[in-house]
């Protein structure tokens, strides 16, 4: 596609948000060069910076100077004639530069991702390119931007054209025996060759989708929802994991209502925290909403903290109703406040362990405790057994096994948690989210969780759902060419409608085919000036 000369000039901001270092302000069209000479600068030699100073097209005032730079179309990014100028960094300089910019002829600001939409029409990157691309700007983590810049530079885009080419083979051998059916020189057998390339097409396609969606969970982030009973410690937990008061904590039952998301950083890998609303029965109308919310995320995430007080008794816990969710959730048992369970009492860890046998490790209870305590007594309490949580949970961990994994001795052993789903005594914590005891044990989890649900997620073809529907299509398509039998002939017209078919909706991958509303969506989440 050449670049239309009749299109507007486009100009946007590209980099971050002022007042910073330096700005950098682009421009592309057909009057690219003309809004250079416009501000006074000389068109710079292509690729080459040259400094320059950039007045008011108007009044002739010098405005900045900058550095100029000149990529001819259509060896530019947007495949049109692009003039970058680098400028200092300050409100005041971009508002004059872009100011004087939007009074040139032909000129106007860009909409958010114009730039690129440009060079996918331009036929600079393919849409999943594009879609790399937006990833790639967006990516918080490392393991996020390898996936995103192996999608930018044609991970799945150039096998996906591959597979498509293999298709448009197979099609012309079904489309060459239905042309020559009655000449002598064309071999009987086109058909036989076609649909072997068909099925290692599929059995490749079908690879592809048998990843374990970890393109996709890698993109997103894991979700681990924080869920419990109310005033158990989630927000408290929240906060803790991620270092900053992000929820409001309060010794009201019913505090958090609205699922609150923080992102986190798991060595490279993207984890995305959810602290919801305490599950219990309740009249007000917002707090139902709040535990249906709750309720539905939790569901759907993949990770569950069930986080309960350990130092009430377990019928606190209500039962929560995860299964209804249809799939296994992985859900982990967090016993919280364990500072008011002072020492460890033994009875009471047996209770909240419900094992038959659990067993204590070397910090067991000297003085016996009462369940439950409030106010200040708990608060003096509290810091007395804060030394013995410490030596129990913390610095017990390494010399007593029986304490690293939690409160239960047999590590072997499996249980059913209040959803039904069976967990190991390696899926319980015991710790103290106020008191910040026993997180490193659950962080060090957490890390490896999100290392073995994304290992090798960056080399996944698939990212996103739309390359899933369209892979899938295919697929479905394909079994459904491969399920026929052909040997009777005359059906190769049916045949090659088939491969067409599948040949059309692998081009949709790429953007070849009904693209604009697809555009529409990605376009919108990128940023003016990219
Ligand atoms: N002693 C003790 N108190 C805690 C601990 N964690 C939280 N708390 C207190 O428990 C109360 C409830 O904490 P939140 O974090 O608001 O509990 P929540 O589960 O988010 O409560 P809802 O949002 O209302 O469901 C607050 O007073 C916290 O200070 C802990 O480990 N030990
Ligand atoms: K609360
Ligand atoms: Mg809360």
């Amino acid at each position: 596609m050449m670049p239309d000369s009749s299109r507007s000039t486009i100009f946007a901001l590209s980099s971050g948000r002022p007042p910073a270092a330096i700005a950098v302000i682009r421009i592309s069209g057909p009057r690219a060069g003309a809004a250079l000479e416009a501000l006074g600068v000389k068109i710079p030699a292509p690729r080459q910076a040259r400094i320059a100073r950039i007045r008011d097209p108007e009044s002739s005032e010098i405005i900045d100077e900058a550095l100029a730079l000149w990529f001819p179309a259509p060896n530019s990014e947007t495949g049109e004639d692009v003039a970058e100028l680098q400028g200092h960094g300050g409100p005041a300089v971009i508002a004059g530069i872009l100011d004087a910019l939007s009074r040139i002829d032909g000129l106007r600001m860009a909409e958010p991702g114009e730039f690129t939409r440009r060079g996918f029409e331009n036929g600079k990157l393919d849409l999943t390119a594009v879609e790399g691309l937006a990833d790639l700007v967006s990516a918080e983590t490392e393991a996020q931007r390898r996936l995103a810049f192996r999608q930018m530079k044609g991970q799945l885009g150039d096998r996906a054209e591959a597979w498509r080419e293999r298709l448009v083979r197979a099609l012309a051998l079904v489309e060459a025996r239905i042309d020559f059916s009655d000449e002598a020189d064309v071999p009987e057998d086109l058909v036989g060759p076609a649909l072997a390339i068909v099925q290692e097409l599929r059995d490749e396609i079908a690879t592809a989708l048998a990843d374990g969606r970890r393109g996709e969970r890698l993109r997103d982030g894991l979700v681990v929802a924080i869920a419990g009973p109310p005033n158990a410690g989630k927000s408290t937990l929240l906060n803790r994991l991620a270092r900053r008061e992000v929820a409001i904590v309060s010794p009201y039952a019913g505090t958090t209502r609205d699922v609150i998301e923080v992102h986190l950083d798991l060595g490279g890998y993207p984890l995305t925290l959810l602290d919801t609303a305490g599950v219990r029965e309740t009249g007000d109308p917002v707090e139902m909403e709040g535990v249906r919310r709750a309720r539905e995320r939790a569901a759907a995430a993949d990770l569950v903290l069930w986080v309960t007080d350990a130092s009430a008794g377990k019928s606190d816990a209500p039962t929560p109703d995860l299964a209804e969710a249809g799939r296994a959730v992985p859900v982990w048992q967090i016993r919280n406040k364990a500072d008011l369970v002072r020492s460890m009492d033994a009875e009471m860890l047996r209770t909240m362990g419900n094992a038959s046998g659990a067993k204590i490790g070397a910090a067991s209870a000297a003085e016996s405790t009462p369940r439950r305590r409030g106010g200040a007594q708990a608060a003096t309490q509290a810091g007395r057994s804060r030394a013995a949580l410490a030596s129990a949970v913390n610095i017990n961990e390494s010399r007593n096994p029986s304490l690293s994994t939690g409160i239960l001795s047999d590590k072997t052993s499996a249980y059913k948690n209040e959803y039904g789903v069976s967990f190991s005594s390696e899926d319980e914590f015991i710790l103290s989210a106020s008191e910040g005891l026993g997180l490193d044990r659950l962080m060090s989890r957490l890390s490896s969780f999100a290392a073995t649900m994304l290992a090798g997620a960056e080399q996944s073809l698939v990212a996103r759902a739309r390359h899933r529907d369209i892979l899938a299509a295919v697929q479905h398509i394909l079994n459904g060419a491969l399920d026929r039998s052909w040997s009777t002939g005359g059906e190769e017209e049916l045949l090659a409608e088939q491969l067409r078919q599948a040949a059309m909706e692998l081009g949709r991958l790429a953007g070849r085919v009904d693209v604009e509303d697809v555009l529409d969506i990605i376009f919108r989440d990128f940023c003016i000036g990219k």
